[in-house]
């Protein structure tokens, strides 16, 4: 079993409570108010431009050209590919690409990139993969469970579970998870310490995400 599967076996109440979050279920109803879908994609973009500075910052830790490559994919994918469903959502919700990129994060969106962003420039590449992992892999296995769901019809659903569900999204997280358990198999219990915990916290900043969507979370002040 590879350090990956072993982290998620342990922190399996986490695990679950990504996949089985209300926001997540209702999507694969098909009965989510379109409100909270609204609220969501649009801190999802703002989140997206964040997280895709993890790959050039994967890119940038990279010793060799194979990984460097990688991860400069999976930047452009993000870029092009899961930002533009975001676009064209937006375009029918009627905002503009300029709102929709400097719309203002939410307290929760705000922590969750600052964690990702510093793990990866104070970490190496372990540290890296460890913080970006729950995000690929979580969404990469909503998608699948969701692939055969009510809200796979769905009219603005649909197409959110086919990008999550699709093969392209799927093997870029499995070298994601590949090249993770490569770099850790010579970790020493500290280190796999250490790292359990950023996949843990990140995860559980994915679980803050759904539930930020679902109240519509708003700053106090
Ligand atoms: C919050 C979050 N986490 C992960 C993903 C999948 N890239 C996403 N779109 N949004």
């Amino acid at each position: 079993m590879g350090f990956s599967q072993e982290i998620i076996t342990e922190i399996d109440n986490i695990w679950q409570a990504n996949l089985n979050h209300p926001f997540v279920q209702e999507i694969g109803a098909g009965t989510l108010p379109i409100k909270k879908f609204k609220y969501y994609m649009i801190q999802d973009y703002v989140y997206l431009i964040d997280y895709a500075k993890m790959f050039a910052l994967g890119a940038l830790k990279s010793t060799d050209l194979t990984t460097m490559t990688q991860f400069s994919k999976i930047l452009q994918s993000t870029l092009t590919e899961e930002m533009a469903l975001h676009r064209q959502y937006a375009a029918q919700f009627n905002i503009d690409e300029g709102t929709l990129a400097s719309a203002e994060p939410s307290p929760t969106t705000l922590a969750y990139t600052n964690y990702l962003l510093s793990v990866a420039q104070i970490g190496g590449q372990a540290e890296l993969l460890a913080a970006l992992l729950p995000c690929m892999w979580g969404y990469e296995t909503i998608g699948k469970s969701l692939a055969h769901s009510p809200g796979a019809k769905h009219a603005l659903y649909g197409e959110w579970i086919a990008m999550y569900s699709s093969s392209e999204f799927s093997a870029l997280t499995e070298w994601l998870i590949q090249k993770f358990d490569t770099l850790t198999t010579q970790q020493t219990s500290v280190q796999r310490t250490h790292l359990t915990n950023i996949f843990k916290n990140s995860l559980r900043y994915e679980v803050l995400f759904w539930e930020m969507a679902y109240q519509e979370e708003k700053w106090l002040v």
